[in-house]
């Protein structure tokens, strides 16, 4: 079984379990089912900002534990303090360390779009991922039937969410593109590998239809592969690890931002 066999399998029992726990009925009685999404389609295409989805992930199945014990206030607000564009929270707990707890945490002290990072098989997660305060999910292709894609993401857009659909290959972005996705992820990271490349992501720029915003996820550990990606079309890119390994991951964030912001005036200066 690949890794992202075992995390389906579990996360199909899981869904099972909360459903049983908390009914939608319970889930749409939140106080964040009010409020208003903020845009990260639109924040991503903001000029006073940087494009980077700054992540936090406490632990991962490539990468064990990175952090365990972060404060989600201090590092959320230090990453929008930073110029970040939006945030992105793994709320997968068994796999990654993290929790719904966690997004609430980041919802009650940023006014930002906020990514539900999760593997997500079923409506009820996209209830949930509003009843929690997020403003995106995020479907994965390789995880999901193009019928499943296509549902979901049109159920998405009936709450109001985006939805930032994640591929790896051609085949992916081909079965599951459709008119209800927002947002194009391209996983530089292999899930069933976990092998990274940031030629994946150079490799399927031009075959993103222009109608979709592009993001550039995982492996990105330089301010000068950003100024690449924005060359190839990139509006969007995630970025955790880089930031998470650090100890105080907020201030790596801020150093990587004002070094993206010298060489983009640099850039400019030259054009
Ligand atoms: O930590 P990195 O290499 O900067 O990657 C961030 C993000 O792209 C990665 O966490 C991710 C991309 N797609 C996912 C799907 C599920 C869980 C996690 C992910």
């Amino acid at each position: 079984m690949s890794v992202l066999e075992e995390i389906l399998a579990k996360k199909k029992a899981e869904v099972q379990e909360r459903k049983a726990l908390y009914s939608q009925k319970l889930l749409e009685q939140s106080i964040f089912f009010e409020n208003r999404i903020v845009s990260l389609k639109k924040y991503l295409l903001r000029e006073d900002k940087s494009g980077i989805i700054a992540e936090i992930k406490r632990k991962s199945p490539s990468k064990g534990v990175i952090n365990q014990n972060v404060s989600i206030e201090r590092i959320s607000i230090g990453y929008m303090q930073a110029g970040a564009s939006a945030l992105s929270v793994l709320t997968d707990q068994t796999f990654f360390g993290g929790s719904n707890e966690d997004l609430k945490v980041a919802r009650k002290f940023n006014f930002c779009p906020i990514l539900r990072k999760d593997f997500i098989i079923d409506e009820y997660q996209i209830v949930e991922a509003k009843a929690i305060g997020a403003d995106a999910i995020l479907l994965i292709a390789a995880a999901l039937t193009e019928r499943e894609m296509k549902d979901l993401a049109a159920f998405a857009k009936s709450l109001g969410l985006e939805t930032l659909m994640e591929v790896h290959n051609e085949e992916e972005l081909e079965k599951g593109l459709n008119e209800n996705i927002d947002l194009v992820g391209v996983n530089n990271r292999d899930l069933s590998t976990f092998e990274v490349s940031l030629n994946t992501s150079f490799e399927l720029a031009s075959k993103i239809p222009g109608s979709f915003i592009k993001v550039s996820e995982s492996g990105i550990s330089s301010p000068s592969q950003i100024v690449e990606l924005k060359e190839a079309g990139f509006d969007g890119f995630l970025i955790g690890q880089n930031f998470m390994e650090q100890s105080r991951p907020e201030r790596a964030c801020a150093e990587f931002i004002e070094e993206l912001s010298r060489l983009d005036r640099r850039a400019y200066a030259k054009s």
